[in-house]
């Protein structure tokens, strides 16, 4: 094609800091205007790194599947220089035998299915736990966050600043501050191993071990200390933000869309039964659930622009080239939300995915809220596990109310971009035990 050799096209750049005025403080939302503009496959200027930036399925495509060999590499970002992460981290290292060691330890040991179904126990137990506490919580402790909210605005606080009836009944959960599951089982053990005397690089192999591998992990893997140890920190920040921020997405979409809710519940009624706890296993027959997970992760994808990847060398990329040592942004958020691939693509419409076959774990690339090819997000199986069974159970265990947007119209779905896409505003919802 006449296009052949070129660089790919993109925004006009300034002096030094090149398109960095173009980004905003939502870049994911920048990006995805610019593609509008210049097409699914662009360049910018960010300060002095090239950057190379994918909004379509096709490209995301060529770029995570077909010439992954050389595309999947990091780009590492200073602050991750700087604590020397890149050169023992999972998420940072460029694909070589570290790296390969590191990913064969979470694929086997952690996050197979086998490991995951043996303690699926574990799991089960912190999320009734989980309910139980807030349960527990409803009854005696009156939730602080809704009684400072009802002060302020005087809608549910009687004559003389009171508290009406039935207000001591209920707890609202600032979900901002979530307890993360996964977070929540590391941060026991460790503490049970800390009360002992110090947390050694083995403590925290044996704590990975108890979520989640078996006994010969650590003489077939034979780490060395530092590699746990950043094994360790890598999964704990991996997996907790993401988990939790979509977690509390899917929740306020459920909050706006009240059917929805009501539809879900229908299901766990049917499938689980009132009563009943939800176990990991049930999973696949609530295709329902399983639609709202896949819909919370198309529209709010918890790490937006995938983790940076660099060029090895010039690659060629549907006709343009991608020079070597530019940096690799792929907009899965701008992806999940192309009007070219979904149909009324800004709603929250879980129907879509019922009798399709799309799914999140990296074959279809117009769903890629876990990357995809050789680096694809390693915790997606647990996260699938966790997200269904948080999610789940908090619907079949209470009736939910938005605790201070009174009406689910005027929620605020404003977002936050950082370490993993958040709510700008906390959302505070209201349990009542069913
Ligand atoms: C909803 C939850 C989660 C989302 C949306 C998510 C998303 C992602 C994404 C987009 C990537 C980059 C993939 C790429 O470059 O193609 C990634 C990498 C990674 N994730 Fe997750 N993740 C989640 C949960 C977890 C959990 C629970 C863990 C571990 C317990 C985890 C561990 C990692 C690690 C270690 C990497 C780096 C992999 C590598 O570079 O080879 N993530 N994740």
């Amino acid at each position: 094609t006449t296009c052949r050799g070129k660089l790919p096209p993109g925004p006009a750049r300034l002096p030094i800091i090149g398109n960095l005025h173009n980004l905003g403080s939502q870049p994911h939302r920048s990006l995805a205007d610019l593609a509008k503009i210049h097409g699914p496959l662009m360049i910018l200027k960010l300060g002095q790194v090239t950057t190379i930036v994918a909004s379509s399925p096709a490209v995301a495509k060529e770029i995570l599947q077909k010439q992954d060999q050389l595309l999947s590499d990091r780009q590492v970002v200073l602050a991750v220089r700087a604590l020397d992460h890149h050169q023992f981290s999972a998420a940072w290292l460029p694909v070589g035998s570290k790296w390969r060691n590191l990913r064969k330890i979470s694929n086997s040991h952690l996050f197979a299915t086998q490991k995951l179904d043996s303690n699926e126990e574990l799991r089960r137990e912190k999320v009734q736990e989980l309910m139980e506490d807030v349960r527990r919580n409803a009854s005696e402790r009156p939730g602080e966050a809704v009684l400072e909210r009802c002060v302020e605005d005087d809608v549910l606080v009687g004559p003389g600043g009171r508290r009406p009836e039935g207000i001591q009944r209920r707890m609202t959960i600032h979900f901002g501050k979530v307890f993360d599951m996964f977070g929540k089982v590391i941060d026991e053990r460790l503490r049970q191993r800390e009360s002992e005397g110090y947390v050694s690089a083995n403590d925290m192999l044996d704590t990975l071990l108890d979520i989640g591998a078996d006994q010969n992990t650590r003489e077939e893997t034979a780490m060395d200390p530092l590699c746990i140890n950043h094994l360790f920190l890598d999964l704990f920040l991996a997996g907790t933000d993401t988990t939790s921020s979509t977690l509390v997405w899917a929740m306020a979409e459920l909050l706006r869309n009240p059917d929805v809710l009501a539809k879900a519940k229908k299901e766990l009624d049917q499938i689980v039964g009132k009563g009943n706890h939800l176990r990991e296993s049930d999973i696949h027959r609530l295709p329902y659930l399983q639609s709202i997970i896949k819909e919370t992760l198309r529209l709010h994808p918890a790490v937006p622009l995938l983790i940076p990847r660099k060029a090895r060398a010039d690659v060629e990329i549907c006709g343009f080239i991608v020079p070597k040592d530019a940096q690799i942004l792929v907009n899965a958020w701008a992806i999940g939300r192309d009007p070219s691939t979904w149909d009324d693509a800004n709603s929250f419409v879980p129907e879509r995915f019922l009798g399709s076959e799309v799914d999140a774990k990296g074959n279809y690339f117009e769903l890629i809220p876990f990357g995809a090819g050789r680096r694809i997000c390693p915790g997606l199986p647990l996260a699938t596990r966790m997200l269904h069974m948080m999610l789940g159970s908090f619907v079949h265990s209470f009736d939910w109310k938005l605790g201070d947007e009174i009406v689910p119209e005027m929620l605020d779905m404003e977002e936050k971009f950082g370490i993993s896409l958040e709510r700008a505003k906390p959302l505070f919802v209201v349990m009542t035990p069913r």
